[in-house]
């Protein structure tokens, strides 16, 4: 019962919008990460491609390399996550065009980094009383992918992030206060993640319309400190 009490107490003075949520081990999970000095940890994942890795930069430039003479879509014009989908809309058989070029070997370790984002994450990684993950989505066809991924983490943010990624195709399942990340709907078998997304701007969602209690995080010329700071309240 006293330990019952406790959570209580440090529930009302936290994050009382958390009680509501359907799960209540969840919370705990994610709120009980202490410092050593007793103060709360900010735990913050950030997504790789479309957030670190420049995933539809690498993706075009490949897809016309290797088929000069199919009709493609320009960055001004993607819309929706899926890349796939929208060169299927374009015409059928693209669709599994543009699935050939991420299978490609070489194709994740060779994405150029996003904008202001390895300076972002290793500026995180030194703050005081903050755990940051690269938390990423290997896709099914898993010769390249999952080592490239590593590998590319090892070749821009150095050998101590490697025991930094998580690689998950479910990130509703891990606990933390935030997750940054350019797919608008994350959904898993977890209803009710822990985390609050917030949305990083890329060229396939710019258009979307946020419900209104979702954030944007247009870039990393953005304020993602003033993020982070909001969380810590
Ligand atoms: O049309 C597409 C576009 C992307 N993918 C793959 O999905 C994941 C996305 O990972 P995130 O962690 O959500 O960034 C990535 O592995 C892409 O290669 C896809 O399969 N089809
Ligand atoms: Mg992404």
């Amino acid at each position: 019962m006293p330990a019952l009490l406790t959570v209580q107490r440090i529930a009302l003075g936290r994050r009382t919008l958390s009680l509501l949520s359907n799960n209540p081990f969840k919370w705990i999970s994610a709120n009980m990460s202490s410092s050593s000095s007793g103060g709360k940890r900010l735990r913050v994942l950030v997504d790789m491609d479309g957030v670190l890795a420049d995933f539809e930069g690498g993706f075009l430039k490949k897809y016309r390399a290797k088929y000069p003479d199919e009709p493609y879509i320009t960055l001004e014009d993607r819309r929706g996550f899926w890349v796939s989908s929208q060169y299927g809309q374009l015409r059928s058989d693209l669709c599994e065009k543009a699935i050939s070029i991420w299978e490609s070997k070489d194709f994740f370790i060779e994405l150029d980094p996003l904008p202001g984002g390895l300076g972002a994450v290793k500026e995180m990684a030194k703050m005081e009383n903050t755990d940051v993950f690269l938390c990423t989505s290997p896709i099914k066809h898993y010769h390249h992918c999952p080592y490239e991924k590593y590998a590319w983490v090892e070749r821009h943010l150095g050998p101590d992030f490697l025991d930094h990624v998580i690689l998950t195709t479910d990130k509703t399942v891990v606990a933390a206060d935030l997750l940054i990340d350019d797919r608008p709907d994350i959904v898993g078998v977890e209803t009710g993640p822990v985390w609050e997304h917030v949305l990083f701007t890329a060229c396939h969602n710019k258009h979307q319309a946020l419900s209104p209690d979702q954030r944007r995080l247009l870039s990393w010329a953005d304020d993602w400190r003033a993020i982070l700071d909001s969380k810590r309240q």
